[in-house]
């Protein structure tokens, strides 16, 4: 660790003159080389002597007496400063935990691989269990800086195959016959499925179609006795543990809604104990419309002072259907593609998904695509090329956030997963963003050279582009309108001004959503003294959050923040900030204090 010479900074940065210097693998420790040695990265290390790490120690001091910090995670600080602006990631990961990476050691590898949300799945495992993995995220958040938000997601209602005789797999041969009951039977009987629900084969008649897994295996109803269901295979295939069931009269889906609330008893127990324990996002799985959101999001409010951010999982038929009104209710939507294929065929999963990811963008909500991304790498450390294929497609339709599953949760490869989506989209917005640039230089020639004159130039142009985007958005509630154009304003500028970042200091993040909503190219630095509204801000694309103290004195604010950003040496001299007001101090009733100025770093 660090010798007597060198000066500890807070979180973690060392001033050092010892360039072999070795530390522990932890992000937030960055060495900054001092005088008279190699720098390891001149651009974003520009504190080079003790003079100005004293500078910096003095800065400190006045942080902490002016009661402003920067709460900034040891992982984008790092990535940060490895990779500049530009380089920082803008696609969000979420990792479904699982007995593969529930340890303290996993969950800090994938926090360090950049995990931005752990997904519980409350369909498995024990209360006791989701618990220890809860407290264990939140004790890293607090001992190791990282900003990982916790998100639940419900088991809803289903109908599952709970016991199919074996423990693993089971195979399903040609015209063999099986049973379908509810009735649990003890040890292995061959032939036989137990499924979770008892009135899972209401107004089913003989000579439907049981479909397994969307299409695993597939049979033949041939006769109903009671509940039970006789039933041939007519396309063998194999039983997985947990396999669903779908039920087709004349290749159509049998839609059935069995009665069930969208949130069983324990769905409703789950959600007690995930407030209870401070969660920031609820995924809602099994959403049939707009009602049970609301309800959901009405009742989470009610009871708790944080915000508590309700996603709506589109994963079946009847969510399909009214998608536009769910994704409106809530607050994010996760299309998930596994279950959504057992509902719908296959081949509609991708134009579903663009369509999904195209209206919650419109609606200016969060985005999740979930489920089979890199599904090879449950068994194997690499990842097929079409799944690659997939992932960057996701990218490319600017989803805000990826989400792991088996992957992480059991597989054995799960820091491997998270790199695969790591380096593929880094490398799929690095191409987004020279193809925009492209077509970009298609229209109208820059002519100004110095900031000062493209800053004219462009508040001509983005008038101009204006124009265009309000008819796109007609369709959006009319309480976002003003303020959305503000905000389409300010990413346009950002990226035609070619500014390095932008800051935008918020209190609910709603104006740092609606920045990422124009998905710019420069990072979107959200400081908010609100720690749920920046756990919320973790899922949005290109966001990072910062929580930090804010004064009523905004202009105060804004100065020490770049002042403290500099001195970590985060920016530096000519970097251009694009700073963006959405904190109306208390006193003030207008919205005159929303604003954009560009700031040049000096
Ligand atoms: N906490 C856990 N304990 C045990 N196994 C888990 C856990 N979480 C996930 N898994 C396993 O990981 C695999 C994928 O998990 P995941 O929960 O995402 O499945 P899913 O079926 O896509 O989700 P959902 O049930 O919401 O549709 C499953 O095979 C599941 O058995
Ligand atoms: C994630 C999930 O619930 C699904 O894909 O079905
Ligand atoms: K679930
Ligand atoms: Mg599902």
């Amino acid at each position: 660790m660090a010798v007597a010479s060198d000066l500890v900074l807070s979180r973690g940065l060392i001033i050092t003159k010892n360039p072999s210097i070795s530390f522990k693998s932890h992000v937030s420790v960055t060495p900054i080389l001092s005088k008279g040695c190699q720098t390891v990265k001149p651009k974003y290390c520009n504190l080079r002597t003790k003079a100005q790490a004293a500078e910096v120690q003095v800065l400190i001091d006045q942080e902490n007496k002016h009661g402003l910090s920067l709460g900034f995670d040891a992982v984008s600080e790092g990535e940060l400063r490895e990779k500049g602006f530009l380089g920082l990631r803008k696609t969000k990961m979420v990792c479904t935990i699982g007995p593969a990476c529930c340890s303290m050691e996993d969950l800090e590898k994938l926090a360090m691989g950049g995990m931005n949300v752990a997904r519980l799945n409350m369909c498995h495992n024990t209360r006791e269990w989701h618990l220890d993995v809860i407290r264990k995220i939140k004790q890293l958040n607090h001992e190791k800086l990282f900003c990982v938000s916790v998100m639940i997601d419900t088991e809803g209602s289903q109908i599952h195959v709970v016991d199919h005789g074996e423990p693993n797999s089971v195979k399903v041969e040609e015209d063999s016959i099986w049973l379908f009951t509810a009735i649990k039977f003890e040890g292995s009987r061959p032939f036989t499925v137990k499924a979770n629900y008892a009135g899972f084969s209401e107004g089913i008649e003989v000579g439907d179609e049981l479909v397994i897994d969307g299409g695993m295996a597939s049979f033949e109803v041939i006769e109903k006795v009671g509940n039970d269901l006789r039933c041939k295979c007519t396309d063998p295939g194999v039983f997985l543990p947990r396999a669903k069931l779908s039920f087709r009269r004349n290749g159509i889906l049998v839609e059935r809604n069995h009665g069930l609330p969208t949130l069983s008893k324990k769905d409703w127990d789950d959600i007690e104990f995930g407030i209870a324990e401070g969660v920031d996002f609820i995924a809602m799985s099994f959403v049939c419309d707009a009602d049970s959101v609301r309800h959901l999001k009405k009742y989470v409010s009610g009871k708790s002072s944080r915000s508590i951010k309700v996603l709506a999982k589109i994963e079946n038929l009847e969510s399909l259907q009214k998608f536009e009104e769910i994704v409106e209710a809530s607050d994010g939507i996760m299309v998930a593609r596994g279950d959504l294929g057992v509902d719908i065929p296959l081949e509609q999963i991708p134009t579903v998904q663009e369509i999904i990811i195209h209206v919650c963008r419109q609606l200016n909500k969060p985005v999740i695509v979930a489920s089979q991304l890199l599904e090879s790498m449950v068994e194997y450390p690499t990842p097929t090329r079409a799944e690659v294929a997939d992932v960057s497609e996701a990218v490319r339709q600017y989803a805000d956030a990826l989400m792991l599953s088996g992957e992480s949760a059991i597989g054995p490869f799960g820091q491997k997963a998270v790199s695969v989506l790591q380096m593929a989209s880094s490398r799929m917005e690095l191409w987004s963003r020279e193809e925009n640039r492209q077509s970009a230089l298609c229209g109208q020639r820059q002519l100004g050279e110095s900031l000062h004159d493209r800053i004219a130039e462009q508040i001509c142009n983005c008038a101009v582009d204006m124009g265009g985007y309000l008819l796109l958005f007609l369709s959006i509630p009319d309480h976002l309108n003003s303020a959305l154009l503000d905000f389409i304003y300010a990413s346009k500028l950002a990226n035609n001004l070619g500014v390095d970042a932008i800051f935008v200091y918020t209190k609910h993040g709603h104006m740092a959503s609606l920045l990422s909503r124009n998905r710019p190219n420069p990072p979107i630095f959200a400081f908010t003294n609100d720690d749920s509204t920046r756990m919320a801000l973790n899922l949005q694309w290109g966001v990072i959050p910062v929580l930090v103290n804010l004064s009523d004195d905004m202009e105060t604010n804004i100065a020490k923040t770049i002042d403290l950003i500099k001195m970590k040496g985060m920016v530096k001299y000519g970097d251009a900030v694009l700073v963006v007001l959405d904190l109306t101090p208390a006193h003030v009733t207008s919205t005159a204090f929303q604003s954009i100025q560009v700031k040049t770093i000096v």
